[in-house]
């Protein structure tokens, strides 16, 4: 991994009403690392994706995304930097109109307006990337398993080959076989595509299979980034509870944990 930060945040501050959810947040994301995003319920996780994606409006800051300043860059440039990543958001976010194919070839239509026998092709791959079976393309969304509509999301969130993948919670719901292959689907995605993924999650599990860094939110920053290894030795209530307690040393490798 070279160290060239592909994601740059300064000074973020995020405030709903009179609170603050993040107030001063620095990080960096570099190319092609795999960076999980963890903190406490109500740290922010989710709200720092949504802003770095446009979702959400901050207060102040500054985020840089592949070399543009995503909050000050006019309309027609942003767009170009967008089609650059993918989201995948908690339960896959499909339309349910739609079907799987219609839903991953969305993207290529709305945004780069691939002729439909182009982008259907290119679904379908997608779709086979995934580990779907091509039929699952003609299915509705609500004909899908769990597993299977997050798997649609995520060929969904790859429509338009991304450089960044940004996952938010992308095992919550499975069960915990399905979520190994889950983590083991997004680990060989990220090293064929070279794909850097941002990565939001509570699933230590995931944590281990498939980061390379780990950030963690706390008292509305960052308040530390490093590998498993660097947490675990991390003199602070939540994260030491967090990397050292009963989950995660069942969450560690054997090789590790004996
Ligand atoms: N649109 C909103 N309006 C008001 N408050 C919000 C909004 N979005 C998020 N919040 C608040 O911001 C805080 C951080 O929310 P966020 O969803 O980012 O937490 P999280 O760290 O992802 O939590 P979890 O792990 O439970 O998913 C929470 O207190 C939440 O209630």
């Amino acid at each position: 991994m070279n160290l060239e930060p592909i994601i740059t945040i300064r000074g973020l501050v995020n405030r709903f009403g009179t609170t603050a959810v993040h107030d001063g947040l620095d990080l960096d994301v570099f190319r092609g690392e795999v960076l999980g995003v963890v903190g406490a319920s109500g740290s922010g996780k989710s709200v720092l994706l949504r802003t770095i994606v446009g979702l959400q409006v901050p207060n102040a800051g500054h985020i840089s995304v592949l070399g543009t300043d995503v909050l000050t860059a006019d309309p027609e440039h942003l767009r170009t930097v967008q089609n650059r990543w993918g989201v995948m958001f908690q339960g896959g976010a499909l339309f349910s109109s739609l079907t799987v194919r219609e839903n991953v070839a969305a993207p290529m239509r709305e945004r780069l307006g691939v002729d439909a026998r182009t982008r259907n092709a290119l679904a379908d791959l997608r779709i086979a990337m995934v580990g779907l079976p091509v039929s699952a393309g003609d299915k509705s969304p609500s004909e899908l398993s769990g597993g299977m509509r997050k798997r649609a999301g995520l060929a969904r969130a790859l429509s338009l080959d991304p450089e960044i993948l940004f996952l938010d919670e992308p095992t919550a719901g499975l069960d915990p076989i399905g979520a190994t292959e889950f983590d083991e689907l997004i680990k060989a995605l990220q090293q064929a595509l070279g794909l850097t993924v941002f990565l939001v999650t509570h699933d230590l599990d995931t944590l281990h299979a498939t980061c390379d860094r780990i950030a963690v939110l706390a008292e509305r920053k960052v308040m530390v980034t490093g590998t498993m290894a660097e947490m675990r030795l991390v003199d602070q209530p939540w994260i030491h509870a967090y990397f050292n307690g009963p989950r995660a040393h069942a969450a560690q490798p054997m090789s590790v944990a004996t």
